[in-house]
């Protein structure tokens, strides 16, 4: 059983693969906020942009098994088109993604994705994996295709992950009431620190999901 907030048909807006096709299927629940607003300033990671409690979202619901879940997201997909793409996120997808619908995902021809926060063990065979550490919370997963750290987060300094064993570099800037002063302060940083590459949040500025 799987349990979805909502599952829509977009763009990536972030990171190596922003501006791809992808159908975003978003898990409830996380394990660094309950996702309740009194309780944000007490949770690890303080910031989160996103509604993940429930299952009333867009296409939400109980997934009895990872078929029924595999055949909603192909419908979802364009007729008769290839280049499948699925991405996990949500919440903390790593609390529900596991075998089996990693393996009905490729048996219907979706290479998968993950974003995660890096701080639970991933099951084998996962197409690209995105991590993004969030403040003093222990990060598991050290390796993968791209690390985009959200910026700037005093307990979660770009330095701390430079050595890791990733493809690519990414700082997005913090949205909330500083967003433009946390992005002028991103691209300064990448400036002076050139392993790392800006990652805008482009789905907004296109006002798409
Ligand atoms: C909502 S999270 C869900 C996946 C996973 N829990 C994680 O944190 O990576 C999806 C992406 O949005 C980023 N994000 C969350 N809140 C943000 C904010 N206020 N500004 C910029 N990026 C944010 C996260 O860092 C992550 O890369
Ligand atoms: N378009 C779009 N791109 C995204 N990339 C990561 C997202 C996420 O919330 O995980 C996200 C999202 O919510 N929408
Ligand atoms: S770890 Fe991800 S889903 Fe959880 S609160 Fe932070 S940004 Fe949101
Ligand atoms: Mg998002």
């Amino acid at each position: 059983m799987y349990s979805i907030k909502e599952i829509f048909y977009s763009l990536q807006g972030e990171g190596a693969h922003s501006g791809r096709p992808a159908i975003f299927c978003r898990f409830t629940g996380c394990n660094l906020w309950s996702g309740r607003e009194q309780d944000r300033d007490t949770a690890v990671c303080d910031f989160c942009d996103t509604d993940f409690i429930g299952t009333d979202g867009n296409n939400g619901g109980k997934f009895a098994d990872a078929d029924a879940l595999v055949d909603f997201l192909l419908s979802l997909w364009p007729a008769d088109q290839q280049h499948r793409y699925v991405i996990f996120t949500g919440g903390e997808p790593a609390l529900q993604l596991d075998d089996a619908l990693i393996e009905a995902c490729h048996g219907a021809n979706f290479e998968v994705a993950i974003e995660t926060n890096g701080t639970k063990p991933l099951p084998a065979g996962i197409d690209w994996i995105c991590v993004s550490p969030k403040a003093d919370a222990r990060l598991v997963i050290t390796q993968g295709n791209e690390l985009k750290l959200v910026y700037p987060q005093p307990l979660a300094q770009p330095e701390r992950f430079a050595d890791l064993a990733f493809e690519h570099f990414y700082l997005q800037p913090m949205d909330g009431p500083l967003r433009q002063m946390y992005t002028k302060d991103t691209v300064e940083y990448c400036l002076a620190h050139p392993l790392w590459k800006l990652s805008l949040q482009t789905h907004k500025a296109l006002g798409i999901e």
